[in-house]
């Protein structure tokens, strides 16, 4: 199973490495991959498992992170109040943003990531509104439109398929710099 030593942090150059493409029809190691890195994400998230296996929570994981040189992307949302019905949750293979809104949204609190063990304040504006398409595990092809906080999460993910770290998002001069066309997440 994939623990925290699994995952690479910031200074490891296969964080700004662009993943390559995944051959389709997907092969068995990918699948048993994306498998993987989607149940580090649920058992990230929850109290037992995390605290046994010392995991901190996340609701995504790129494929470099656990360097792995591939374009794939897991996201597991939960939704607040019910747990076993997330917002989003799926295996991205070679994700696309098809459409991407004018209007950005940033989180409050700024990003975090898996890769990064520190925090960096700031203003993360992304897209508010997303239209991907990606392979899915079982290889059929998935068009799927997202919103608020579920976009910024995917954008996050598919940033790492392309060596981008969210703080590169970030104003220097003014880390908390708000574009009037960007609306903060409650
Ligand atoms: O790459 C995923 N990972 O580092 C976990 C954190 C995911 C994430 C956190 C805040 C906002 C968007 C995405
Ligand atoms: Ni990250």
């Amino acid at each position: 199973m994939i623990t925290m030593e699994d995952i690479i942090r910031e200074g490891h150059p296969a964080l700004r490495q662009r993943a390559k493409k995944v051959e389709i029809p997907i092969s068995q190691d990918v699948k048993d991959l994306g498998q993987e890195m989607m149940t580090f994400l649920v058992n990230s998230q929850d109290p037992e498992l995390s605290e046994k296996y010392d995991l901190r929570a996340g609701v995504g994981l790129a494929a470099p992170q656990i360097d792995q040189g591939l374009r794939i992307a897991a996201v597991h949302i939960p939704d607040e109040y019910e747990d076993d019905s997330p917002i989003f949750s799926d295996v991205l293979i070679n994700p696309i943003i098809k459409r991407q809104s004018v209007k950005k949204a940033a989180l409050p609190t700024g990003e975090g990531c898996l890769s990064v063990d520190r925090e960096v304040p700031g203003y993360v504006a992304r897209s508010k509104r997303i239209t991907i398409e990606y392979t899915d595990l079982n290889n059929q092809v998935q068009k799927v439109k997202l919103n608020d906080y579920s976009a910024v999460v995917v954008q996050h993910e598919i940033d790492h398929l392309n060596g981008i770290m969210f703080y590169d998002h970030i104003n220097e001069e003014d880390p908390f710099y708000l574009d009037s066309d960007t609306e903060l997440l409650e």
